[in-house]
């Protein structure tokens, strides 16, 4: 199996940009993890959620990733933990079955929240409330980078415990 530096060289080599970039939150930073660059690769996405599965809460029982980079995540760790998978939009769909979060049921279920990077953890709390709200019980939340700049702490405000496979710090 690949060494955790070596996944997280390659994790490195493929995503991280330098510049001046404008992130969700808002906030403007000279280096940016292009998650897509990751998850575009089948061989080191299957890596990473080899990796994570053994980060998934015991008693979890339905992942959900976030739209849209987590989707990927997800669905890939889904195949090491065999567990049904949500698929958590930003906003409910307009038309069909207007649902914020599709595939697996998630009232009434230990959902774990699957994402990409967190920064602010601002999007890990809004659509944690928004999984809540339709019954969900989510206590932790798992991201492939935590980007160490307050997400966690933020989530730790809601009741979300963050667990990262990887920290910017690992990426430096
Ligand atoms: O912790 P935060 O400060 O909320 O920032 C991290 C969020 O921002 C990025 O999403 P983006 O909006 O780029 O969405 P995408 O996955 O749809 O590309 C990333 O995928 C997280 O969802
Ligand atoms: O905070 C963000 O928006 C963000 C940071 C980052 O490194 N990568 C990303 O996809 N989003």
């Amino acid at each position: 199996m690949t060494s955790s530096e070596d996944l997280a060289r390659r994790v490195r080599d493929v995503s991280r940009l330098t510049g001046e970039f404008v992130l969700r939150s808002g906030r403007i930073a000279n280096e940016y993890f292009d998650k897509y660059q990751f998850e575009a690769d089948p061989e080191l996405l299957d890596q990473l959620a080899q990796r994570m599965a053994v980060l998934i809460p015991e008693g979890t029982e339905v992942l959900a990733g976030l739209e849209m980079g987590g989707i990927a995540v997800v669905t890939a760790l889904a195949r090491h933990a065999k567990l049904p998978t949500a698929f958590v939009r930003k906003q409910a769909k307009q038309y069909g079955t207007a649902r914020l979060a599709e595939g697996a049921e998630v009232a009434g279920r230990r959902v774990l929240v699957v994402e990409d990077v967190v920064t602010s953890g601002g999007q890990v709390v809004i659509s944690t409330g928004e999984l809540r709200r339709l019954g969900a019980h989510v206590d932790h939340a798992l991201c492939v980078i935590d980007r160490q700049e307050g997400g966690a702490e933020a989530l730790a405000a809601e009741g979300i415990k963050l667990r990262a496979l990887l920290t910017r710090a690992d990426l430096t």
